[in-house]
Parts: structure tokens; sequence; C-alpha cells
């Protein structure tokens, strides 16, 4: 019999890697000062935050009462990436215990990938910036291919550039577009507490919640792949 291949972990970025809030809001204040509007806050983040940029500006705009001409976009998301990518990294940082969650997978013989909604260059630049590019075998954003989160094909690209298998693949996220693409592309899912959803994530029905990634080891990771494979055969 051939060997199972090695597992893949796929990641969420904005608020399940990373801990990004202080910049986004900084950034899409920024942004939004441009319309002459009032700031938002860290609690507000939570209800715009998810299908990038773009629509984070709009979901802004609608929150401040600004009515936004669709040709006023482009020149407002040109001001946010501008704004992003001349801090970046800024306050950003890896969640507590992340980088040694990935060294203990990756020593176990896995791929780690990214399936983030955010654009695609300021993932890269973000993560580069961070030293942490080279754990992953392929990092994917919102604008790599025509569909994004919660849509699987988003998913199964990833999975697919990172050479994996998906029926060897959990993804793990912070928000409903990453248990939603979980379920379905037909993975397993691991929902983290600690990043940007407006809803209780056990409320999102997730395989599993961690609330530190202690908890993110391969024996974990082959239980989910284990159950999942169960419920296939049942
Ligand atoms: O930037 C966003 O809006 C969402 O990013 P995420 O998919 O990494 O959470
Ligand atoms: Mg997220």
């Amino acid at each position: 019999m051939t060997p199972a291949p090695a597992p893949l972990v796929v990641f969420d970025l904005d608020g399940t890697l990373l801990d990004t809030h202080a910049d986004l809001v900084e950034s899409l204040n920024h942004t939004i000062a441009a319309l002459g509007l009032e700031p938002v806050s860290y609690d507000d983040l939570t209800h715009l935050v998810g299908q990038g940029a773009r629509v984070m500006i709009e979901r802004a705009c609608r929150l401040r009462g600004h009515p936004l001409e669709a040709e006023a976009l482009p020149a407002l998301v040109e001001r946010f990436v501008a704004h992003y990518s001349a801090g970046m990294p800024g306050h950003t940082q890896p969640y507590p215990g992340l980088v040694a969650a990935m060294d203990r997978l990756k020593s176990a013989g896995y791929r780690l990938a990214v399936c983030t909604n955010k654009m695609e260059s300021l993932a890269l630049g973000l993560l580069d910036k961070l030293d942490l590019v080279n754990y992953f075998d392929a990092i994917t954003g919102g604008d790599t291919f025509p569909v994004r989160k919660p849509d699987p094909r988003h998913l199964t690209g990833t999975v697919e550039r990172a050479g994996g298998d998906i029926a060897r693949t959990v993804m793990i996220g912070d928000s409903i577009n990453d248990i939603a693409v979980a379920r379905n592309a037909g993975v397993p899912s691991i929902a983290v507490p600690f990043g940007y959803s407006d809803v209780p994530v056990s409320s999102l029905d997730p395989d599993i919640t961690i609330t530190h990634f202690d908890e993110l080891t391969s024996e974990l990771v082959e239980g989910l792949l284990k159950g999942s494979a169960a419920k296939v055969a049942v």
C-alpha cells in the first residue's frame, strides 16, 4: 500500500495567522478620512472585514451613512493599498504559538498554505516582511482566482497549487467564510475565536475550535482527517 500523502493545513490570514487589526483600522480610517468620514473602531472591523479591501471600504462608507458612487471606489482602494503597503508590517504580529505550531507541523512532514480574501500582493508582502513566506507551499488571495471564499474553488485551487490532496486537507480560520469554504469543499474545519468574527465562532459549526495554537498538533489534524474519512465512508 502506498503511504497516504502528507496532510495540508490551509490557514486564513487576517485574524487567524496574524493579528492585523490595528493596521487595518489605521489604513481604513486614513482612506475614509479622504471623504471626511468619522473613523471606525476595532469593534466595527468585525463587521467590515472578510471580503477584502474593496468591500471593507464600501461597508465602512455604508456604516457612516455615506452613499459611495462606484466611480469613487478604485481611487479609495488605491489609497488604502498605498497606505497599508507603506506601513507593513506595522503593528501586525503572528498570534501566540503560531510559529511553533508551524515548525511542529513542518517537522512532521506537513504542507502549509494560506487561503485569504486579502489581495494576494498584500498577503505576500506582509508575510514576507514577517519572514513567514517560506513556511507555505502556496499563498492565494481574494484576487488570485475569479472566485474567492466561501466559493470552494478558492480552497481547491489553493490545495492544487500547494501540491496537496483535498482528502488530506484541513482548513483553519476565524470567520464565516473560512468555515463555509471548508464545508463547501468537503474539508474539515478548525475555528479560532481570537479573530474578527461578528458572531461566536461556535455558532458557525466548525468541526473543532482551538483557543491557542499550542492545540494545533499533528494528532489533532490526523484525528480530523480520520473523522471526515469515516463520515465519507458512512
Ligand atoms: O482582508 C479581508 O477582508 C479578509 O482576509 P482573510 O480572508 O485573511 O480573513
Ligand atoms: Mg480571517
